[in-house]
């Protein structure tokens, strides 16, 4: 069908339902795959492809992230304004593709590995290619995103307004099938090696399976094409409402004098140069950019599930019996509930209310939405508190804390100045961490003759002193000052053998020293400890985020790594993961009433010309939730996080409050309807109509600049 005929044509049905939907769907689950897909590895990539430090990583992840919700609003005027939806979908998914093939090239470690040593040579080159092709994924994916919806939505006819939404909440579904799958996949992707000349981890892989699910979704859009509804965009819509606005406000202050009437609405100001047409359309989009205002605050505690909740996980025990979750897997739980909770209070749930005769309009469905959002905070915050009484008291900025680990022959009296008096027998340590107020410390070991040195403590540092074979070579090693990261354990070692010992994964460490940390996953890990010819193997089942100091004596060898003891710097987690299933249970049941309804009342009250503006209008409500969160991360946190959880429960309580007076003084329009109404009183019939708003606008310059602004008065 000719875009450029404005009727909507007799769509093929299949249970009531356009059949070109299916083919909109399907693209959005293989589209949703390949975003999520993505970006379950980028992170990792930057980590350690590009060997980026966890800042810049984090940094640049973001950004990624803010900018694929604010490129909607390019999408939208694209399509509202100059292709329409179905070829804008067309473009930017080809420019998408383009992305996802570029960012799998950018990760073929062997393109630039001269030297074949599984490393590239060339970081530039990787760099540049990666940072090209998340710019066109942004674009891509965000400039469909608000289109893809739209177009879904413009498939049905007037009679089937109960299939549109059922389309809306199937929409939702695919977009959580498909990212559901790929965060599963992708991750078991990267872990698989490949290469031409070195095996690495196979990032190709985990990039290359989402871009070809990419091309699978423009080529399933494309399949779709003949059956689709294509409505055409009238002109540059956007620069008509940017200059009727401007034209209105202009207008306003000129007849700001108490002498003129007052007009029911200030849009009405533009009556003497704007087609009314166009000015109802305005007055409908900005009544609900207005009722979007406090919308930011859902996302931002929605949002924070990838990163102030994972990081709770990290501090949390994953050992579920039969399987172990890792803590940045917990957020799987989200799309596993949209699943189930979907169909749930579609044919359940919004039916029941229904039948009780209770009035739940898409307003009502966001305010309580955004309650339950609110809800999974104190969740959380009630969960962040069992937490806090099973952390360590790690010090404060101003205070040191100090361990001390005997590895000397006999049992020590250890005297701290001024009066800390510690027995530590051998091969042990003090139970727990002194903490000091002050930096500056002597120790006195009671050995003979008595051995006394002096120390200056690290200030907000967690310290172990290190008390050697040979006493007098007393040390401060540095410790772990919080949990350690993704839910693993720290460990160290100190060498009590009287040489050098080599430990599997760790380099050589000489008599007396201790290892720097190492990062170990729970479960069992094994260690062979090795000088020379001798060895022995040495096993520990570790939790979740603990940290140890295992303390290798001299008669390791003899005794076949028996007599190696642990000295326990931090317990391990002890709060189980499942406590935050509660929280995801809540927020998610936020989003369907919250998300799945704002999608639909998105589209419901969007004049035909304004749907992808209005559906990016509604994404940007996303991205302005982001960005706050950023801003909070930078201003820091409060002292408590359980604190902080609290905190934004009580915004978005405040902000729903608000939310439900606007909504309250909202009436629910029919777009279409009005649009006729608008045509009626005109006496145009459609067509006339629309060919009128066009030649209007062409005429808008040369009436400009012939006659000037029309001044009446009214
Ligand atoms: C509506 C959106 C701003 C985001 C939407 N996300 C979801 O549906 C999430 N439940 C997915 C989950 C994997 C984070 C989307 O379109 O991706």
């Amino acid at each position: 069908m000719d875009e450029t005929t404005k009727k909507k044509k007799k769509t093929a049905e299949c249970c009531g339902y356009p059949i070109s939907i299916f083919f909109i769907v399907v693209n959005e689950f293989c589209e949703r795959f390949s975003y999520y897909g993505m970006r379950a590895v980028l992170v990792l990539y930057f980590r350690y492809f590009l060997l980026w430090d966890d800042d810049l990583a984090t940094s640049i992840y973001h950004a990624f992230v803010a900018l694929c919700y604010l490129t909607p609003i390019l999408g939208a005027i694209i399509a509202d304004s100059w292709l329409g939806k179905f070829k804008t979908i067309i473009y930017l998914s080809i420019v998408y593709a383009i992305g996802q093939v570029t960012m799998a090239i950018s990760t073929i470690h062997d393109i630039t590995d001269a030297n074949r040593d599984g490393t590239p040579d060339n970081f530039t080159f990787h760099i540049a290619l990666s940072m090209l092709g998340l710019i066109l994924i942004a674009l891509g994916t965000g400039g469909i995103k608000p289109c893809v919806a739209a177009f879904g939505g413009d498939q049905f006819q007037e009679h089937q307004s109960r299939q549109l939404n059922t389309f809306f909440s199937v929409f939702y579904l695919c977009i959580n099938a498909g990212s559901l799958l790929s965060t599963l996949i992708t991750p078991v992707l990267r872990a698989q090696e490949c290469g031409i000349h070195t095996q690495q981890q196979c990032y190709p892989l985990a990039f290359g399976v989402p871009a070809v699910l990419m091309v699978i979704s423009l080529v399933v859009f494309i399949a779709g094409s003949g059956m689709y509804v294509k409505t055409d965009p009238e002109g540059n819509i956007m620069w008509s409402v940017c200059k009727c606005i401007g034209f209105a406000i202009k207008n306003r202050f000129r007849h700001r004098s108490s002498s003129y009437p007052k007009r029911e609405h200030w849009m009405d100001w533009a009556n003497e140069k704007y087609d009314k047409l166009l000015i109802a359309q305005i007055k409908m989009v900005l009544k609900v950019l207005f009722l979007y205002i406090p919308l930011p605050m859902f996302w931002t505690l929605f949002d924070q599930k990838g990163s102030r909740w994972t990081l709770q996980a990290t501090t949390m025990s994953g050992d579920f019996g039969a399987f172990i979750l890792q803590p940045d897997q917990m957020q799987t739980v989200n799309p596993i509930l949209i699943l189930t909770l979907v169909p749930i209070m579609d044919r359940l749930i919004f039916p029941l209310i229904q039948k009780c005769g209770l009035n739940f309009s898409p307003l009502k469905r966001m305010t309580v939405g955004m309650l339950f959002a609110a809800m999974a905070f104190v969740s959380a915050a009630l969960v962040q508190i069992e937490i806090d009484k099973t952390l360590p008291n790690f010090p404060s900025s101003s205070e040191s804390q100090l361990k001390v680990v005997n590895t000397y022959s006999t049992t020590l009296n250890v005297t701290i100045s001024p009066n800390e008096h510690l027995l530590i027998e051998s091969f042990g340590s003090s139970a727990d961490y002194v903490t000091f107020d002050h930096q500056d410390i002597t120790v006195s070991l009671n050995t003979n003759p008595v051995i006394t040195k002096a120390f200056s403590l690290i200030k907000g540092g967690r310290q172990t002193l290190i008390i050697p074979s040979d006493p007098t070579v007393m040390y401060l090693k540095e410790d772990v000052k919080s949990k350690p990261r993704e839910g693993k354990n720290a460990i160290r070692f100190v060498n009590g053998y009287t040489a050098d010992l080599n430990i599997t994964n760790l380099d050589s460490i000489e008599p007396s020293a201790t290892t720097n940390y190492t990062l170990v996953n729970q479960g069992k890990r094994d260690f062979v400890l090795r000088h020379g010819e001798q060895w022995c193997e040495f096993s520990r089942k570790f939790g979740f985020g603990a940290s140890y100091t295992f303390l290798i004596p001299s008669t390791v060898f003899s005794d076949d790594c028996e007599s190696i003891t642990e000295v326990e710097d931090m317990k391990p987690n002890s709060v189980h993961m499942a406590l935050q299933i509660p929280q995801y249970f809540l927020i998610t049941t936020g989003e369907v009433m919250f998300s799945v309804t704002g999608l639909q009342f998105s589209y419901s009250q969007a004049p035909k010309n304004m749907k992808s503006v209005l559906q990016a209008g509604w994404l940007c409500t996303n991205a302005v939730g982001n960005i706050i969160v950023l801003i909070v991360a930078e201003l820091g946190k409060l002292p408590k996080q359980w604190a902080e959880y609290l905190l934004f429960a009580s915004l978005l309580v405040a902000v729903s409050i608000i939310f439900s007076i606007m909504a309250y003084f909202y009436t629910y329009i029919d777009p279409a309807e009005i649009e006729a109404q608008v045509r009626k009183e005109q006496g145009l019939e459609p067509e006339e109509m629309e060919k009128e708003t066009i030649e209007m606008e062409e005429k808008d310059e040369d009436q400009k600049n012939e006659q000037g602004v029309k001044q009446t008065k009214i």
